[in-house]
């Protein structure tokens, strides 16, 4: 499938500002990708998809998770995390997307995970940090993003795991672990 192809098909899968905002985590990928050594190309196309499954109804993705084998631990937590893994499912299935990073990295683009690769790091801070976003401490994530893709993302799980504090929701662990795992490399590295 061709990029534009693709676009056309994802697009069609969402509402008009989900769609802008799709076009945004597009530009931050491809910017990010070369300001940290990435493959802007295929961050764009995981860009592209991550979002895909985004509006799908719950019942589908309860399907999918079930069928596919998915890890059934979401279905206790924020259903928002659910189209994250089901997203890369239909990038390979509907998409014929077969690389295995761009996949991780929609599969990833929610919950982050331990070892995350640069193409999670910077599909997963596009998100965060994409022109459109508007939320309490983005300035700062933009601001660690012009230089360094891991403390920006960082940034962006704390913002994440003290919302989900404030509003006395669960938190899916591998977030947690995600943070972890960064903080420590990011030690080790200046050690
Ligand atoms: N570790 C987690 N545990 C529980 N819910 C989470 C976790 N990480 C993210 N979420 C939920 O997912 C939402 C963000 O999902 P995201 O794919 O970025 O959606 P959106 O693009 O609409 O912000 C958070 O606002 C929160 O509700």
């Amino acid at each position: 499938m061709t990029r534009d192809e693709m676009m056309a098909a994802v697009k069609a899968e969402m509402p008009e500002r989900r769609w802008t905002h799709t076009l945004g985590v597009m530009a931050t990928s491809v910017v990010l990708a070369e300001r940290f050594g990435g493959d802007p190309e295929r961050a764009e196309r995981a860009a592209i998809l991550h979002d895909v499954a985004k509006y799908w109804p719950t019942a589908r993705m309860e399907t999918i998770i079930r069928e596919q084998h998915l890890p059934e631990e979401l279905l206790h937590y924020d259903k928002e995390l659910w189209h994250a893994p089901v997203g890369a499912f239909v990038a390979q299935r509907d998409y014929g997307v077969d690389d295995p990073e761009i996949l991780d990295a929609i599969r990833y683009h929610t919950s982050g995970r331990e070892g995350m690769t640069r193409m999670d790091k910077i599909v997963c801070l596009a998100d965060y940090m994409e022109p459109g976003r508007e939320f309490p401490g983005v300035a700062h994530i933009r601001e660690l993003a012009e230089h360094s893709l891991e403390q920006a993302l960082i940034a962006g799980f704390d913002s994440t795991i003290s919302y989900l504090l404030q509003q006395g929701k669960r938190i899916f662990p591998l977030t947690v672990a995600a943070r972890n795992d960064l903080i420590l490399r990011l030690r080790e590295a200046e050690e």
